[in-house]
């Protein structure tokens, strides 16, 4: 799930089996002491972190899905509660379910990541709101069996509230857990970036003042304002955020959703049930914004580049062309068209294959040569088109003959046979406005097309343009006039 140009937490690393203890140690205290602040339903915890950010870690790194670094978690658990509670030999039965939540989990998540189901879908956020329920269920089967000795409840409220309190907790951190990246702020973000956080703190708020069952559905619109908006790590943490706030204003009867106070069990159970099932929405409607735009950057990837050469294709030099309107440039533009002289030849005595590997080595060829300079695209068969943001039209002129000397110096190697190239040029050069870039290219698209059918026509493998011509008159009347 976590994009690939995102940076990752490095708390863990596959080479460092002590500071993976010592992290997964620390980590379960921390949160164990959370969650035992939380503590307000009886015994139990009315918000419990603990299983859903170990099940995250365990399911996001493959290489702590060792025992020992489970046994690590367990002792952590069975060591806080031996400092601060009187459990005694219950406590390692009550651990033994946070484990069962948090073995599950982990392993179902990771199975799904050897099966190659880690594309970010909805189908996969599904199937943790699944593995969350099977967890949770279990769990609550072994925590109820054994927590008899600290709390008084009989077997089955005891088990819809840890089953409730589980699911939901897992149904908010796991996602959270398995997306979560170092936040990266943009200097530039705007006001209106941050409507959705806004409208989502105002819904929390509506949720407390008017109150009543409905109410925690009331931040959803807003989380899926988030999940439109922002991207799949973000909207996970702020679900998660919402969700525990929710829990935890319900939990202290802040938001009100029945008249009678304090609240029991049933509602609790209820009100965390609708809590999870409200969080998978979001969770989601992000998963598929994020299938969608990486569809998108895929389709527009293609239609941009050509896929033989690697350089632009037409459409995708008009788009870079579009994308650099207005910003500032030099005073000029220079339209080179190329095109590779007798490439049939190549096509009929080697092949169609060489032709393809000599199309793509010579679009290499002009890419390094044009370097950083300008844009280079291939505008159909042989022929390419570089644009270049010159100084002069003198220095426009005089990358086109670097280029033109380049390929007819270094030939093409093909299985063992060197092939000699040239191309003919023809340039188009004007002065450049920013703000019609496109306009001034194609003017000067139909000047190079001109030149570059005057340099195939006096006999090839030499570049064309305006102001050679002028330079030629003016040494031809110089001639004239010295005679
Ligand atoms: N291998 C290969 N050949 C292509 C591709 N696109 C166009 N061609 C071939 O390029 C050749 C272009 O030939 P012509 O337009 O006759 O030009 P030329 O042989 O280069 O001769 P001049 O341009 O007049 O110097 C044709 O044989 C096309 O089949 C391609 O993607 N791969």
């Amino acid at each position: 799930m976590p994009s690939a140009n995102t940076r990752t937490f490095t708390l863990f690393d596959p080479q460092s089996p002590f500071r993976n203890a010592a992290g997964i140690f620390v980590l379960t205290t921390l949160f164990y002491f959370i969650g035992a602040q939380l503590r307000l339903v009886e015994s139990l915890s009315m918000f419990w972190p603990l299983n859903g950010v170990m099940a995250g870690l365990f399911a996001r790194y493959a290489y702590l899905n060792r025992l020992h670094y489970y046994a690590v978690s367990y002792i952590a658990m069975l060591l806080y509660d031996l400092i601060t509670t009187n459990w005694g030999i219950t406590s390692l039965g009550i651990n033994l379910s946070n484990m069962v939540f948090i073995v599950i989990v982990a392993l179902l998540v990771q199975r799904d990541k050897r099966l190659k189901n880690t594309t970010p879908d909805p189908v996969n956020a599904l199937r943790l709101f699944n593995y969350c329920l099977l967890a949770a269920l279990l769990c609550a089967l072994v925590g109820a069996a054994v927590s008899g000795g600290v709390d008084s409840r009989d077997f089955w409220p005891l088990v819809a509230d840890w089953f409730s309190e589980q699911f939901s907790t897992g149904v908010l951190i796991v996602p959270c857990m398995l997306t979560i990246t170092w936040p990266r702020f943009n200097r530039a973000m705007r006001a209106d970036h941050l409507m959705p956080v806004v409208v989502l703190i105002v819904s929390v708020v509506a949720s407390v003042a008017i109150g009543g069952a409905g109410a925690l559905a009331f931040p959803m619109p807003a989380l899926i304002w988030c999940a439109v908006r922002y991207s799949l790590p973000a909207t996970c943490l702020l679900t998660f955020v919402t969700g525990a706030v929710e829990i935890t204003l319900v939990g202290n009867a802040i938001i009100t959703i029945v008249a009678t106070t304090p609240i029991t069990t049933p509602m609790m159970f209820s009100a965390r049930l609708g809590i999870a099932t409200m969080a998978i929405c979001p969770v989601m409607v992000s998963v598929s914004m994020a299938a969608i735009n990486s569809l998108i950057r895929q389709v527009s990837l293609r239609a941009d580049y050509d896929y033989l050469t690697q350089v632009y294709s037409r459409s995708g030099l008009y788009e870079a062309l579009k994308n650099s309107e207005g910003k500032r440039s030099s005073p000029r533009l220079t339209v080179m068209l190329l095109d590779i002289d007798y490439f049939k030849s190549i096509n009929d005595n080697y092949g169609h294959e060489c032709g393809d590997t000599v199309l793509a080595a010579f679009a290499r060829k002009v890419q390094e040569t044009v370097g950083n300079e300008g844009l280079v695209a291939r505008m159909g068969g042989e022929e390419f088109a570089v644009v270049v943001n010159s100084a002069s039209a003198e220095r426009g002129y005089a990358l086109a003959e670097r280029i033109r000397t380049t390929v007819e110096q270094h030939p093409f190697e093909w299985r063992g046979q060197s092939l000699f190239l040239t191309v003919s040029i023809g340039l188009g050069s004007g002065k450049s406005e920013p703000s019609q870039l496109t306009d001034v290219f194609n003017r000067l698209m139909t000047e190079a097309d001109d030149y570059l059918y005057r340099s195939k026509k006096a006999g090839r493998n030499r570049t064309s343009a305006r102001m050679t011509e002028i330079k030629t008159a003016e040494q031809n009347a110089t001639a004239t006039e010295q005679l």
